[in-house]
């Protein structure tokens, strides 16, 4: 579903030996969470921008759903990350001025969604990642933890089989980052991995990418990619 090839990426022109990910070829598998690990600089945003067609490769190839992506037209790249691809990275990002709710659903609405369903689609993520009773609230009344899940639902609120998340849990505790990480589970697993009574009501397989330096991330990832 989700691969790179041969994967060789620089910031810098061609000459300048500060290349990354040396021909890196992997496949992500659906239904699974994959945690990127790798020492500070080896690229794991980086990786994570080019999945989300933000950056091309130099070389090599960036595949999703059997379709190479990579070199497409700027307008395809932008309309397959948009239905495709979703974002959640180390600061959720809410605006202070609206509500939870309006937050999630916000980036849909101006993306041409229709608000009913996108409303209703969000308050049922917020409930399944137990922040529903915070739809209402601004972001600053929320914690920080509660705010990732909140990120989380405005990534997941189109629908993307893709979610890229970024040092989700960076800047959390154990037991937040253990919250996260369940509802990042339950995003790729298609269903709720503590009890299983708390249900998207989605069964669906997603492929969730998580770039990290936590090893309590690393430990409930499903697989694991070194840089
Ligand atoms: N916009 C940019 N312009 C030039 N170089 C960049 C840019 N962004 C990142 N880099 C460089 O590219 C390399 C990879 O950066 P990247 O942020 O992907 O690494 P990382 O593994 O995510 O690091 P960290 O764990 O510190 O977040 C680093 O050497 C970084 O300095």
């Amino acid at each position: 579903m989700l691969a790179v090839e041969s994967l060789r990426f620089s910031y810098r022109r061609r000459d300048s030996g500060d290349e990354l990910f040396d021909g890196l070829t992997h496949q992500f598998t659906p239904g699974a969470v994959t945690a990127v690990r790798g020492a500070s600089g080896r690229g794991k945003s980086t990786l994570l921008y080019l999945l989300g067609l933000l950056l091309t490769p130099r070389a090599g190839s960036v595949t999703i759903a059997g379709e190479r992506v990579d070199a497409l037209p700027d307008v395809r790249r932008s309309e397959i990350r948009a239905t495709m691809v979703g974002f959640v990275f180390q600061a959720a990002e809410l605006n202070p001025r609206r509500s939870v709710l309006d937050s999630v659903t916000e980036p849909a609405i101006y993306a041409g969604h229709a608000l009913g369903p996108v409303r209703e689609r969000a308050r049922a993520l917020l409930e399944a990642f137990g922040v529903g009773e915070r739809a209402d609230h601004r972001p600053g009344e929320i914690s920080g933890g509660q705010a990732q899940r909140v990120a989380l639902t405005r990534a997941l609120v189109c629908d993307p089989a893709i979610i890229l998340a970024d040092e989700p849990t960076g800047n959390l505790d154990r037991d937040n980052a253990r919250i996260v990480i369940d509802a990042l589970r339950v995003t790729a697993h298609g269903e709720h991995s503590a009890g299983g009574t708390d249900r998207l009501g989605e069964s669906h397989l997603r492929t969730v990418v998580i770039a990290t330096h936590d090893p309590f991330v690393v430990d409930h990832a499903d697989e694991v990619l070194d840089l």
